[in-house]
């Protein structure tokens, strides 16, 4: 069950939109558990690192302003659940309400890799996620270099076959880091929603164009 919490004043942004923004981006962060989800949010949310998260799953809407325009977005920040395949950590509900998806694993945890390559393919197959919706991985944890699992090039490798962004970050050290991951996955949401607008001028033309020599364009 997701719970629309207003979080504390200290995160500066309200569960609801209480200004009633047009929502510009509804973007869902995914991953297995304990691999830094509520950290990424909160960084991003609050510029602060507060360490421990308590386990709720959380919906937070935020305006944040790129190149001088303001964005109005939720962000969900889900819960890996308990004991469960990671055929079902996905509902079609988190696919169908997503403009993007961060996927989020530790880079000390090779099994939150396996988990992220599981449910890019999950993603891939159920199709209820928009074609056009960006995904980003994020390695996160890379203050922990010492305990690393998983590495840079494999992340990186794997993000590049599946047609995915990637980031290896730290939410603990930073938050520049963090905010780059969520201002890219808004610009792709921008892209994508571009040249759709723009794929549907064309097929208006070409609807118009075939009515008035009234053939039909194969
Ligand atoms: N060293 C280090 N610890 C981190 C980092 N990000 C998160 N953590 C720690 O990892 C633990 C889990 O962080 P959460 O943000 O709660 O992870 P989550 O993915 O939301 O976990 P779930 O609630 O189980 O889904 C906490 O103890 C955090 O302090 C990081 O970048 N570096």
């Amino acid at each position: 069950m997701v719970v629309l919490v207003k979080p504390s004043p200290l995160l500066g942004s309200k569960a609801m939109d209480g200004n009633h923004h047009k929502v510009d981006a509804n973007v869902l962060l995914l991953g297995a558990e304990n691999v830094g989800k509520s950290a990424l949010t909160v960084r991003f949310l609050t510029r602060r690192f507060i360490g421990e998260y308590g386990d709720i799953e959380s919906i937070y809407s935020h305006i944040d302003k790129t190149d001088g325009r303001e964005i109005s977005l939720n962000i969900w920040d889900s819960l890996y659940p308990q004991s469960c395949e990671t055929t079902e950590s996905i509902s079609d509900k988190q696919l169908q309400w997503a403009d993007g998806v961060i996927l989020v694993y530790s880079i000390c945890d090779r099994s939150s890799f396996e988990v992220v390559r599981q449910q890019v393919q999950l993603i891939r197959q159920t199709r209820k996620l928009s074609a056009s919706a960006p995904i980003i991985i994020v390695g996160n944890k890379r203050d922990l270099l010492h305990q690393r699992a998983v590495s840079s090039e494999e992340g990186r490798l794997f993000a590049l076959a599946a047609d995915c962004g990637f980031f290896e970050i730290s939410a603990a050290e930073t938050y520049h880091g963090v905010l780059l991951v969520f201002h890219e996955i808004l610009d792709l949401i921008k892209e994508s929603r571009a040249l759709k607008k723009g794929m549907a001028g064309i097929k208006g033309i070409v609807r118009s164009v075939s009515a008035v020599f009234g053939k039909k364009w194969e």
